[in-house]
């Protein structure tokens, strides 16, 4: 749709005025820079110029065939966009995938089929392919010779990979692998952009050579002739069907039929399978494979901040434009932003989406140097990084998704029209909470971490920098509530320590009843998701504070102030959040609480000026937040009448079931 103009809404203008920072200083600490910020403009302003993002019927209107052909289109153009006119355009090289990522919003309110491309099928080549393997695909993915997409899920089975049902049987005659699907449940299924669009995909599968199984593997398998894009003999493929979200990546199912790939198609940067079929095991972690799987749930973190800024920006903007109800009698009806209770609903969406972005860029820097320490050989931080990335992803994707729902809830009926985007932005977010990891297996995947970290500091080891409380812990130290950032971030520390001494109790005494190592940690499960939740809460906000600490060092007075306000207001949400378990686990008091109460409803008075300035500073166009409400001029009266003139079932005044079917009724003649 093209963007209508209009002249700013007069109470946006005066809230405007209200701002007392530099929200441009903001955009630039988020961007990583002034530098970044106008790299990331150029290449919003290259793809909107292109006139790419433009529908005849909004997305919401076609059907979904129409949705999903609309989306190829798109993403064909786009890809082409990417590969040509921006690079040359904007003289930047060297792509960043978070400007990217943002500005593809403005072409898709629902999924590209090509995600999966990018997000994981590129990255497991990178990842996973001996250097000779790399230069074969690595240079047809990008250039997009092959389109690709990774296949692991099946039917059957999504969480438990050692699972997996899909055999790959070396054949050391013909030096291939056959690829089969034994049942049903060995299907394939869910695979973005496997369902009509993609030709090849990483698919994992259960390796036998030898007569022996050696576990799941990757494989890359060309699913479709490259030319008539038919599927291949051997090969049953199609969409599974329409879902929650998601509308538009044709996720896909996909089954074999002894359908074989040569040898060199199996993925051996870590294990091998030689000529002879003899296996060669990874030198150096069993879990290598699953290396993109954690490279993706370090990007979700990201996703979290991003999609939460979005749905923020749009109730906040909508919130100082709807005037409801009175506050006094006789008076204006005022501003709905001016109720504190949508003030309490709305500005920890602003805190949180902060807190997430700054823990999202740390995590990303973990991974790489994380990823640098295994070029040369040394794994010994992958378990922690598995374990950050595992909770992180967890608890920021779910917080995520409910706090995009409170900003739904934050528009009123209004909210729940599409074109508000805030149900596109929740089905994508809810749906993160699944994929790449449910929720509680991740946080299960923590829990094991904490619990071999509290058994390793009670033997005198030392622990990794992030679980260093445990220490502090054992010997003895007792917690003293402080108000203070430091102060709150130690209490959490307590909690999740002392939640942590509690499981490893559990696990204990459970076994000293007589249950096996396993009984006794199932029993315990409960106990452990809620403590690996404890630990990432602590894991959160010390980033939080610490970047922001970091980031403003040379920051102006004002941003300063605000930046502080935010992190401050996260705090004392998250102990007001807490208040049972710091009750039990720290010193605080009543007292301690009541203070926190009280500063809590003063902070949001203080943030309440600057609010519609903050989400501003999330620099976000309307092309990228596409709502009727949270658009930067505040027409939501004219945009919503213009989206309801436009919807296609207006286009003519009578529908022709009216006289198929209301009028006999009417007549009696049905
Ligand atoms: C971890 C599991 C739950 C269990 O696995 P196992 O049973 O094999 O392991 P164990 O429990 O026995 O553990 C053994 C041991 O290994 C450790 N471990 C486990 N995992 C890892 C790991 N990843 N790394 C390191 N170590 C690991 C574990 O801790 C144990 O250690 P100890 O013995 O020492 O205790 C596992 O089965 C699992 O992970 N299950 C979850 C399955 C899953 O995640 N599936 C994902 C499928 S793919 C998917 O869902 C895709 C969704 C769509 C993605 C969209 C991408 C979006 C990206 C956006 C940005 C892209 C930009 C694009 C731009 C544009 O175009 O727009
Ligand atoms: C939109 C979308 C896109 C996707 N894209 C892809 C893709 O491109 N490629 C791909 O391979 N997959 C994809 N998936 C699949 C996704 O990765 C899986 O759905 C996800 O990993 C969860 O696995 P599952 O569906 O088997 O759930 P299940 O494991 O069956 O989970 C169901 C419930 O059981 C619980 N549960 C399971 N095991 C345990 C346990 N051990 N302990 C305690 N509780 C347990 C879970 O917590 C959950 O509540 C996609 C999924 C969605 C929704």
């Amino acid at each position: 749709m093209v963007l209508k103009k209009y002249n700013i809404n007069p109470d946006l203008a005066l809230e405007r005025q209200k701002c007392t920072f530099d929200i441009e200083e903001i955009i630039n600490i988020f961007d990583g820079g002034k530098e970044k910020t106008s790299q990331r403009r150029k290449i919003e302003d290259v793809v909107l110029k292109s006139g790419l993002c433009h529908d005849d019927v909004p997305e919401e209107c076609m059907s979904l065939k129409e949705r999903y052909e609309n989306a190829v289109r798109k993403s064909c153009f786009f890809s082409k966009l990417m590969k040509t006119e921006l690079q040359e355009i904007t003289g930047i090289e060297d792509f960043e995938t978070p400007a990217i990522r943002r500005i593809a919003d403005a072409l898709f309110k629902d999924i590209s089929p090509f995600l999966l491309h990018l997000g994981m099928f590129v990255p497991t080549i990178i990842g996973q392919c001996t250097s000779e393997q790399l230069m074969i695909w690595l240079p047809k993915a990008l250039d997009l010779q092959i389109i690709g997409g990774y296949a692991q899920t099946e039917l059957g089975h999504g969480t438990f990979i050692r699972g997996l049902e899909t055999t790959a049987t070396y054949d050391a005659d013909t030096e291939e692998f056959v690829l089969h699907t034994p049942t049903l449940t060995a299907h394939k299924w869910w695979a973005g952009g496997l369902g009509k669009t993609i030709n090849h995909c990483i698919v994992v599968a259960q390796l036998y050579t030898k007569g022996v199984c050696y576990g799941t593997h990757l494989f890359m398998v060309q699913i479709r002739d490259l030319d008539t894009h038919m599927p291949l003999p051997g090969i049953k493929v199609g969409e599974i069907g329409p879902r929650m979200g998601f509308s538009s990546a044709d996720n896909g199912f996909l089954g074999f039929n002894n359908f074989r790939i040569p040898r060199n198609n199996m993925l051996m940067k870590h294990a091998q399978v030689q000529k002879d079929g003899t296996y060669v095991k990874p030198a150096r972690h069993g879990k290598l494979t699953y290396q993109t799987m954690v490279f993706v749930r370090v990007t979700l973190v990201n996703e979290a901040a991003f999609n939460l800024s979005k749905a923020v920006t749009i109730a906040v903007r909508y919130s100082a434009v709807r005037r409801q109800s009175e506050m006094r009698p006789n008076e204006p009806e005022p501003q709905i932003l001016d109720y504190p209770t949508q003030q309490h609903k709305l500005f920890i969406g602003i805190a949180t989406a902060h807190a997430f972005q700054l823990t999202a860029n740390w995590l990303w820097n973990t991974f790489k140097s994380v990823l640098s320490d295994m070029k040369k050989g040394d794994v010994g931080t992958l378990p922690e990084l598995h374990a950050l990335s595992s909770c992180l992803k967890a608890v920021c994707t779910s917080d995520a998704a409910l706090l995009i729902e409170q900003c739904r809830y934050a528009c009123g009926g209004h909210g729940y029209m599409l074109s508000s985007n805030l149900p596109y932005i929740y089905s994508f977010v809810a749906a993160t909470r699944t994929y790449e990891g449910d929720y509680t297996i991740l946080l299960l995947q923590t829990a094991r971490f904490l619990v071999k970290a509290w058994e390793q500091a009670e033997a005198g080891k030392t622990v990794t920098p992030t679980v260093s409380y445990i220490s502090r812990s054992l010997k003895g130290e007792k917690n003293s509530w402080r108000s203070t950032d430091e102060g709150i971030i130690k209490s959490f520390q307590a909690v999740a320590a002392g939640k942590i001494a509690l499981c490893v109790k559990s696990i204990r005494d459970r076994m000293k009843s007589g249950l096996d190592y396993e009984d006794a940690w199932l029993l315990t499960t409960v106990q452990l998701v809620d403590a690996a939740e404890a630990h990432c809460r602590s894991v959160i906000l010390e980033t939080y504070c610490n970047e922001v600490r970091r980031l403003t060092k040379s920051s102006s007075d004002n941003v300063k102030i605000v930046m502080h306000q935010l992190v401050t207001l996260y705090l004392s949400y998250w102990t007001l959040q807490r208040t049972g378990d710091l009750l039990r686990y720290s010193s605080i008091s009543e007292k301690d609480i009541d203070f926190m109460q009280r500063q809590y409803e003063e902070l949001l008075q203080h943030i309440r000026p600057n609010a519609v300035a903050l989400v501003d500073a999330f620099d976000l166009r309307d092309e990228i937040l596409h709502s009727s409400l949270g658009a930067y001029d505040g027409r939501v009266y004219e945009r919503l009448m213009e989206q309801a003139e436009n919807n296609p079932m207006n286009a003519e005044p009578v529908n022709q079931s009216f006289h198929k079917y209301i009028k006999p009724l009417l007549q009696g003649k049905l």
